[in-house]
């Protein structure tokens, strides 16, 4: 198989109208609406709190100048304090714990959907940039579904409040105060796009770092053999610079933002100043009332920020949410009813009917009605040049692609008729490559039938000619094998992977045998399981090695994604002369061509 997982795909496209945005934000906060609320009335019942202080202030001021006892309202002055903290913390607690929440079910969502991807979909994106949208992104949705969602409406109501304490204070100082603040936050309408570009950016590189790493360490030993240490160095580090320059230029933007409050509140406060002492000069307003309006003016600094840095925060949300729905609308595999399942025992038989396939738009067509019929039972090798289709085959009747034209058929149902994870349970899958996944050896056989028993597990093990290996390993079946299998040699990785298909106990088992040569004890091996197994399951082989084709009740022979020619091997040998030729050479995929 070709199709490199690495940073082969091209990056999403990362736009979203912001309706579209606004609507795929509010589709995680639904969820815990009820909570934010709570957590949002909370805040708001802290800051009201605190907002009754310059009231208590005026009451204190009043009573000092007019030699009245002062101990009853330092008391509530304190209580109020005590209470606003205590009110306003556990707000806070509640949000944060949502925020958790709400970062929790979307990178559940996400890997559930992500997991259930369509081979296609998967294939065109870059696997290290959808991992970072599982990690990073969802994590930036914490601020802006909790905090700055809340800061938003608490703000504003705070903002509405002090504007109506102000008014009753005086409604001069207030115009005063609102002329000034509008000419400056004015400025912010400018300003809070460059916020949400940056922000944007910023992810993109996060997500281009991830699948350069996604690369480099998927294929770990080629880079060292290459010696591209240092040139995918220079690619995460670009990558990396682009990600700080964005984050730069956003913290930029965000410190205007927030400067621009801090310098209208300033210079409100001068002006009210002036103007406020004039008007105490002119017996227009009390000096009691000029303090209180300015400590107002303090009071209006808080949800004014409020206000402002949840704009920001909603700027960089909106990207994070942006490259997740993108995430959620990459194409999915369809289930199917598991009740609609074919009720099928023993091996399975296969038919293909004139199937035409291509891997994508643009690219040359693959198969070009290929059809063919395998009974159930026995083994049935596939044969051809290399590029002639045989693995794409395998992938048509594991369903990860669907045929163009024509129809696949497994157990006389097509494919696509049959629920999903009932085909698949059928089948038995042993890639080219052998993945062997990182963990123990049990883990891996365990892999496709975690209830396997160990009794089973130890048939299986004898079945493969596994048990000899597994008796020498000092850990036994508790072996950590590596990144990949790593520490398992490629004879042994293929069989581990037939051990993992068998514990399925498919009725169909899919071969894709390894195109590097195993060494004759492996070879023999390989050769005795696969016979062994046919007794009781079909099996077939895309056969690399004369060894195995021989062994084959019947072959067939692909070329150029055509079936050229069926028959067994004797038959083959007289009728067809490519497969002479292949046979010939011992070694049954010559390059395209030769
Ligand atoms: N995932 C994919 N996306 C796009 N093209 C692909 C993909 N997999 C295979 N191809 C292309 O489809 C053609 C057939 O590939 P396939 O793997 O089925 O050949 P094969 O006969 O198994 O070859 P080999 O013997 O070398 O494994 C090739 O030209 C290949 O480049």
């Amino acid at each position: 198989m070709s199709g490199e997982s690495g940073a082969s795909g091209a990056p999403l496209e990362t736009k979203l109208p912001a309706r579209e945005t606004w609507r795929a934000l509010y589709a995680h906060i639904r969820p815990r609406r009820a909570l934010i609320a709570l957590g949002g009335m909370l805040t708001l019942v802290g800051s009201v709190t605190g907002l009754a202080q310059p009231l208590a202030a005026k009451e204190l001021v009043d009573r000092l100048g007019n030699e009245q006892a002062i101990g009853s309202v330092l008391v509530l002055l304190t209580a109020l304090v005590v209470a606003g903290t205590a009110i306003e913390s556990v707000g806070a607690y509640v949000l944060q714990r949502t925020a958790e929440s709400v970062v929790f079910a979307a990178r559940r969502q996400l890997v559930a959907r992500l997991l259930r991807l369509r081979l296609g979909a998967a294939e065109r994106t870059q696997p290290g940039d959808l991992m970072s949208r599982v990690t990073a992104d969802t994590t930036l949705l914490r601020q802006v579904t909790t905090n700055s969602l809340v800061s938003a409406a608490t703000g504003a109501l705070t903002l509405l409040a002090t504007l109506a304490m102000m008014a009753f204070l005086d409604p001069v100082l207030l115009a005063v105060t609102v002329g000034v603040t509008a000419l400056i936050g004015g400025s912010l309408g400018f300003v809070l796009p460059h916020i949400a570009k940056a922000a944007k950016r910023a992810q993109e590189s996060v997500g281009a770092i991830s699948a350069v790493l996604e690369r480099t360490f998927g294929a770990f030993r080629t880079v060292k053999a290459s010696g591209a240490e240092e040139r995918e160095e220079a690619a995460v580090e670009a990558a990396s610079l682009e990600a700080w320059r964005h984050g730069v230029r956003a913290a930029k933007w965000e410190s205007l933002a927030s400067s621009s409050i801090g310098l209208s509140i300033q210079v409100s406060f001068l002006s009210v100043l002036g103007v406020g002492g004039a008007r105490v000069a002119s017996g227009a307003i009390s000096i009691a009332t000029l303090v209180a309006f300015l400590l107002a003016l303090f009071y209006l600094i808080d949800p004014i920020s409020r206000l402002v840095s949840a704009a920001s925060e909603y700027q960089v949300g909106a990207a994070a949410v942006a490259r997740l729905r993108e995430a959620e609308l990459l194409e999915t595999e369809p289930v199917g009813d598991e009740r609609a399942a074919p009720e099928g025992r023993g091996p399975a038989s296969v038919e293909f009917e004139d199937v035409s396939f291509r891997y994508a738009e643009g690219l040359p067509t693959v198969h070009h009605g290929v059809s063919f019929t395998v009974p159930g039972g026995g083994m049935t090798a596939f044969v051809g040049p290399s590029g002639a289709g045989k693995t794409t085959v395998f992938a048509m009747i594991e369903r990860f692609y669907e045929p163009d034209g024509g129809r696949v058929l497994v157990d006389g149902v097509d494919v696509r008729e049959w629920p999903l994870d009932a085909l698949r349970r059928s089948v038995g899958y042993v890639e080219q490559d052998a993945p062997v996944l990182a963990g123990t050896l049990r883990e891996n056989l365990l892999f496709a039938a975690p209830d396997a028993g160990d009794e089973e597990i130890a048939g299986v093990l004898e079945r493969t000619r596994l048990a000899g290996l597994v008796a020498r390993l000092p850990d036994g079946l508790e072996t950590v094998v590596g990144h990949r299998g790593s520490k398992l040699s490629g004879g042994e990785r293929q069989r581990v992977a037939i051990a993992r298909a068998l514990l399925r106990r498919p009725r169909l088992l899919l071969l894709d045998e390894a195109t590097s040569q195993l060494d004759a004890a492996n070879e023999l091996a390989l050769r005795e399981v696969v016979a062994e197994v046919a007794r009781t399951t079909t099996v077939l082989v895309v056969a690399h090695r004369l060894s195995t084709v021989t062994l084959a009740d019947r072959i067939v022979v692909l070329e150029a994604g055509t079936v050229r020619a069926t028959g067994t091997h004797d038959e083959l040998v007289a009728g067809d002369p490519l497969y002479g030729e292949l046979a010939a050479t011992q070694l049954l995929t010559s390059p395209a061509g030769s």
